[in-house]
């Protein structure tokens, strides 16, 4: 049997955690780190990281540390499990302790604000590597649902696809199905614009609407989605695929989305500030990456109505009843 690999995973939330205990229960050994160093001694303590995965307990193969050198120290595959919009400053400050030929692996589903970078533009950037050497995972990934071992599937994309079997085989589990894909802009535009589609799910939940509003918004999303990645260079054919269409149901539909209950609160009467509080610190990587998308969208010339009432609502102060008839009361026009 081949030698286990050794695997940082950095940020010990929600999805970096689950996303750990994957790797170890594939046969890794995985060092996590957690930028509060009580979050690391829980885990090693007790196996379990409860303000984020009450409930579950975490493979003996997975290590904390609150000590970034610790965790990247001779990894194969450096996994970067932080908000999108903090990514470019905690990987700064990982940069310098990398190992020379290490993986870098991007978990987040955003757009910077400021520069309107994809992730693993942002990654290759600050961490000064070839995008050969970056990698993205995305899918509909639930992290509750997975922690607790129910099956699902995703995507490990890099333009290197030597690399992106590897990571596959790296985290392939009875429970975790991986599948490999070159086109890091369909992935990363659709895990992306998903969390924006699903705050605007949320919001026709808290206006009381059902299921057939549900779908349009997701279908029309799907739409507004393809046409952004297409324009930045995209295969339109990965918007139909994990990352895009199924990660998009699995958000818009589910109240483990943070994204869709954000927008639910946000129907119900919620302000913004409100909504955040609820989330207890958790992200919702929507309610910022609805302005970057928006821009990114704007400066192609591609339309997305959606992203646009989204954005107004978040940030402009549009209230959810009259967004709703806004996009009901666009132009007619042939599908
Ligand atoms: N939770 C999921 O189900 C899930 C699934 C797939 C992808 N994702 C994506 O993974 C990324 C991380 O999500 P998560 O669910 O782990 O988020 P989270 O809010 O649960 O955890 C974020 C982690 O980043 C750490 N962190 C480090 N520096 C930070 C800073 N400056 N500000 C804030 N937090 C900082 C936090 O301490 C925390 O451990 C997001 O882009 C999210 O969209 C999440
Ligand atoms: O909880 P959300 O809304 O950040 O969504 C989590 C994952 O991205 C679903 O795949």
């Amino acid at each position: 049997m081949a030698q286990p690999e050794r695997i940082a995973v950095l940020g010990a939330g929600s999805w970096g955690t689950t996303f750990a205990k994957v790797l170890a229960d594939a046969g890794n050994d995985v060092c996590l780190w957690a930028r509060r160093p009580q979050v690391a001694a829980e885990i090693n303590e007790t196996r379990c990281n409860d303000s984020y995965l009450p409930g579950i307990t975490l493979p003996e193969r997975l290590r904390a540390t609150d000590d970034a050198a610790e965790a990247v120290h001779a990894a194969e595959f450096a996994v970067l499990a932080v908000p999108s919009q903090t990514l470019r400053e905690n990987l700064a400050g990982w940069q310098p302790l990398l190992p020379q030929d290490v993986t870098l692996v991007s978990l987040a589903k955003g757009v910077e604000l400021s520069t309107l970078k994809r992730m693993s533009q942002v990654i290759g950037e600050v961490a000064d590597v070839p995008m050969e050497r970056v990698a993205v995972v995305s899918g509909p990934n639930l992290a509750k649902e997975i922690a607790a071992g129910q099956p699902t599937a995703t995507v490990v994309a890099c333009s290197d696809e030597e690399r992106a079997v590897a990571l596959q085989k790296a985290c392939f589990t009875r429970y975790f199905r991986p599948y490999t894909n070159t086109d890091l802009v369909g992935i990363e535009i659709s895990g992306a614009c998903k969390n924006v589609i699903a705050l605007a799910c949320g919001i026709a939940a808290g206006l009381g609407f059902g299921h057939n509003t549900m779908s349009s918004l997701i279908t029309r999303g799907l739409a507004e989605t393809t046409r952004l990645g297409v324009a930045l260079g995209a295969d339109p054919m990965t918007f139909a695929g994990l990352a895009g269409l199924g990660d998009l149901v699995a958000t818009c539909a589910s109240p483990l989305s943070r994204n869709r209950t954000f927008g639910e609160r946000l129907g119900r009467g919620e302000t913004v500030v409100q909504a955040q509080e609820a989330a207890h610190g958790q992200v919702s990587e929507g309610v910022k990456s609805c302005s970057s998308i928006r821009q990114l969208a704007a400066r192609h010339g591609v339309e997305m109505p959606i992203t646009d009432v989204v954005h107004r609502v978040c940030h402009e102060g549009l209230e959810p009843g009259p967004a709703a008839a806004e996009l009901l009361g666009r132009e007619r026009k042939a599908e």
